[in-house]
């Protein structure tokens, strides 16, 4: 089992082996995100609204509890969390809008609300939090939050099982006659059920009777929040059961065939996720509609990077000039026909891989007027780019499924193909120090960064982190900054080519990189290693 040399880890220049460390490493040291800590309160503006200075957790509750004052940390949180309350539900009348509820036909989403109220509604969820964490202890905290994973378990088994289409939503079926239609056992049935009660799934009325609540009805009538509750209860959460055995053996978590999935489902060394779900169409296709959920939930809709007056990219000079942009890892090509609609002089690119490629909808979209400016081409990204010359290379959700090593490949393949001034346009999540974003996205993001290490070994990444890959794939890449549109939980970040104003651009720039971000030497992924491991199942060719 390989060990990880902390002091070699944490101080890579000083080690005679630094050379390698650094290659294997996938992340900046310790050290550098100290130093860090400064450059990376980003030069260009974050147009989210989040504050500019970092919110101090707990800071509702945690002086006046020190202090011995009144009131105290737990009554300030609870007048905060009525006052916001108090704020939500008045607009909320003046606006004849349904109250949440958890009875049957209460609403499936809190509604959509302008961004104050909408900032009433972070307080109330993060101040909730903070008092149950306060009223519980630390030590109870500890004790019983752990057993979280026991709720994932009642709900792996109930939506495995679909328990919840297995009666209508306004009527009630005893736990006997709910027995029947599954090839459970009755007392594994109730003891899973009465569990997800406790979490507002399901509820009993009377003894032994059951009924629906809102939250097991949407899980009887969404199809997409189905397969994302089966694709994390079923992959992602045996995933991270592995990740601490995944680390133990390979601390510096580069591999995508060396992950917690791998290790969870028997594939150490032989294939990444991707290769396993490409041979199992069920579970694929259980993937896909698990992301559908997800990008169409609050926070990921397209229309964030389409809506220039809400924070989005202005692609107008662009397409002023007629020019061309390239989606890689576009799938069917939604984005394409969201911005095509918007911008009717641009020509789109639209890549995938060739089997992603045939499945998509011929013509793109049922308007010719955006299909015929939209062109679906199989292009495998761990190859040299083939499109040469767009105006802009597009990626979303694409590089945060990558380590380091995959991430750089796949930007450097750009470069042949590369004109000056070309933006490459990343649209991923973006992490911000920590207690810099609101406590709810905060905490989104950062389960969705340890979820890309259970699953890939990939990562969510800082801006420093962005900065530090554009080096690393070349020197010609300018890194121009981030933005996020208000209200949406991804970033915009780009970088432009530019090869002759490298020195200056770069010089003044990288201050971010030159203060220690770690970015591994590329060795490379093999190319055709790598495409294999998406499109077919082949021994990989990969960073170890
Ligand atoms: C997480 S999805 C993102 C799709 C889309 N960009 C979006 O915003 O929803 C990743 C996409 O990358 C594609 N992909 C994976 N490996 C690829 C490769 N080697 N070359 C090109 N596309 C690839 C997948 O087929 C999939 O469509």
């Amino acid at each position: 089992m390989a060990k990880l040399n902390l002091s070699s880890w944490l101080s890579p220049s000083t080690s005679s082996n630094a050379g390698a460390e650094r290659k294997k490493s996938n992340r900046m040291s310790f050290s550098a995100i100290s130093s860090l800590s400064s450059s990376s309160k980003t030069k260009e503006a974050h147009v989210n609204g989040h504050e500019s200075k970092p919110r101090e957790p707990y800071a509702e509750a945690a002086p006046a509890a020190a202090a011995g004052q009144s009131p105290s940390g737990m009554v300030a949180l609870a007048q905060k969390i009525a006052r916001e309350t108090e704020k939500i539900e008045a607009y909320m009348k003046e606006h004849n809008l349904p109250m949440p509820s958890f009875d049957v036909d209460a609403p499936a989403d809190f509604p959509k609300l302008p961004a104050n109220i909408q900032n009433s509604r972070h307080e109330i969820i993060a101040a909730t939090r903070q008092l149950a964490l306060l009223v519980h202890g630390p030590r109870e905290s500890l004790r019983w939050g752990i057993w979280s994973f026991l709720d994932v378990l009642a709900l792996q088994v109930i939506n495995h099982f679909e328990i919840a289409k297995l009666f209508p939503a306004g009527e009630t079926i005893t736990l006997a006659e709910l027995q029947a239609k599954t090839s459970l056992d009755p007392i594994n049935l109730a003891r899973l059920l009465r569990l997800a009660m406790t979490n507002g799934i399901f509820c009993e009325p009377s003894p032994n009777v059951i009924a629906h609540t809102a939250a097991s009805r949407v899980l009887a009538e969404d199809g997409d929040l189905q397969a994302w509750v089966g694709f994390n209860a079923e992959d992602i959460f045996p995933a991270s059961a592995h990740v601490l055995e995944s680390l133990k053996a390979f601390p510096e978590a580069t591999s995508l065939t060396r992950s917690g999935f791998c290790h969870a489902f028997g594939t150490v060394d032989k294939e990444p996720m991707f290769a396993t779900f490409g041979k199992d169409p069920d579970r694929a296709r259980r993937m896909g509609k698990a992301m559908v959920s997800l990008t169409g939930g609050e926070g990921y809709e397209v229309s964030y990077l389409v809506d220039v007056e809400g924070g989005g990219y202005d692609f107008g000079e662009i397409d002023a000039a007629g020019g061309t942009f390239v989606d890689v890892g576009g799938s069917h090509g939604f984005v394409c026909v969201d911005l095509a609609a918007r911008y009717k002089n641009m020509k789109f690119v639209v890549q995938d891989l060739q089997k992603t490629i045939d499945t998509a909808p011929k013509p793109v979209c049922a308007d010719p007027t955006i299909a015929e400016r939209i062109t679906l081409q199989a292009h495998d990204f761990f190859t040299e780019q083939t499109t040469e010359g767009a105006d802009v290379y597009f990626f979303r959700w694409i590089i945060h499924n990558y380590s380091t090593p995959y991430a750089v490949k796949i930007l450097k393949n750009l470069i042949p193909a590369l004109k000056p001034g070309a933006r490459i346009i990343i649209n991923d999540h973006l992490l911000l120090e920590p207690g810099q974003e609101n406590p709810w996205d905060e905490s989104v993001m950062r389960r969705m960064d340890v979820v890309m290490l259970a699953l890939l070994n990939a990562q969510e990444r800082t801006e420093a982190e962005f900065r530090a890959l554009f080096k690393a794939a070349g020197d010609g890449f300018v890194f121009k900054g981030v933005r996020r549109p208000k209200g949406c939980r991804m970033s915009i970040i780009e970088a432009v080519w530019q090869p002759d104003l490298v020195e200056t651009a770069n010089g003044d720039d990288s201050g971010a990189i030159t203060n220690g971000v770690v970015v591994p030497e590329v060795d490379a992924p093999e190319a055709n290693g790598v495409a294999k491991h998406e499109a077919v199942v082949e021994k990989p060719t990969e960073v170890k």
